[in-house]
């Protein structure tokens, strides 16, 4: 029977938020599994991955955005044909954490108000807690009032990275049920 056959789906994604929070990290943890100390700041890349998560097989393209600030604009490529977005603030700056509203405003003014449009909230550098400028009740204030889930992680330690973009493609998955009563929680990376 053909429905064995596990589906492949293309999915885009966008990672926005404040300089340096960690982005490009993020992104290559995910795709390669590799943490480098170094700062490169990013002008904008796409990075490829594809995993089964529950029988579906997500080709992804994931765009890896300049860092925002207030009079940022999103690109082209980080507005067309989007699937989901990460919002990204790093736990031990605040002021990346107070920019996650203008980017939330920036992004959903471009988009032409699209309240719906699939996101998460995610804490980087979950790795340096003890340093922490934002708790976990503020940063899950800030969800709420945005209506999506929030995750803290570490491109560090590889901590919850996965699960960023599980939660993503969750959100992005919801209303059509691709991934819902598969009876299967696991994820395969490819
Ligand atoms: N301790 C720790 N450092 C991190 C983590 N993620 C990123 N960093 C460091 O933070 C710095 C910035 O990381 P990037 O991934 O380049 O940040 P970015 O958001 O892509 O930066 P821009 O492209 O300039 O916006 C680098 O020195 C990283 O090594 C983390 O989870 N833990």
């Amino acid at each position: 029977m053909k429905g064995k056959e596990p589906q492949t789906v293309h999915r885009k994604i966008a990672i926005l938020g404040y300089r340096a929070v960690g982005k490009s990290s993020l992104t290559h943890s995910f795709v390669t599994g590799s943490f480098s100390e170094a700062y490169d700041p990013t002008i904008e890349s796409t990075q490829h991955k594809t995993i089964r998560f529950r029988k579906v097989h997500f080709a992804t393209d994931i765009v890896d955005t300049a860092g925002m600030d207030e009079y940022s604009r999103l690109s082209r490529n980080a507005s067309l044909g989007v699937h989901g977005y990460a919002l990204v603030f790093s736990i031990v700056s605040r002021k990346s954490f107070e920019t996650i509203k203008q980017v939330n405003d920036s992004l959903l003014n471009t988009l032409g108000d699209a309240p719906d449009v699939p996101r998460v909230l995610v804490g980087s550098m979950e790795d340096l807690s003890d340093q922490r400028q934002v708790s976990k009740q503020d940063a899950q204030t800030m969800a709420e009032s945005l209506g999506v889930p929030y995750i803290e992680c570490s491109a560090k330690t590889g901590e919850n990275v996965a699960e960023v973009f599980h939660t993503l493609l969750k959100e992005i998955e919801k209303d059509d049920g691709l991934l819902a009563e598969t009876g299967e929680g696991g994820c395969h990376i490819m």
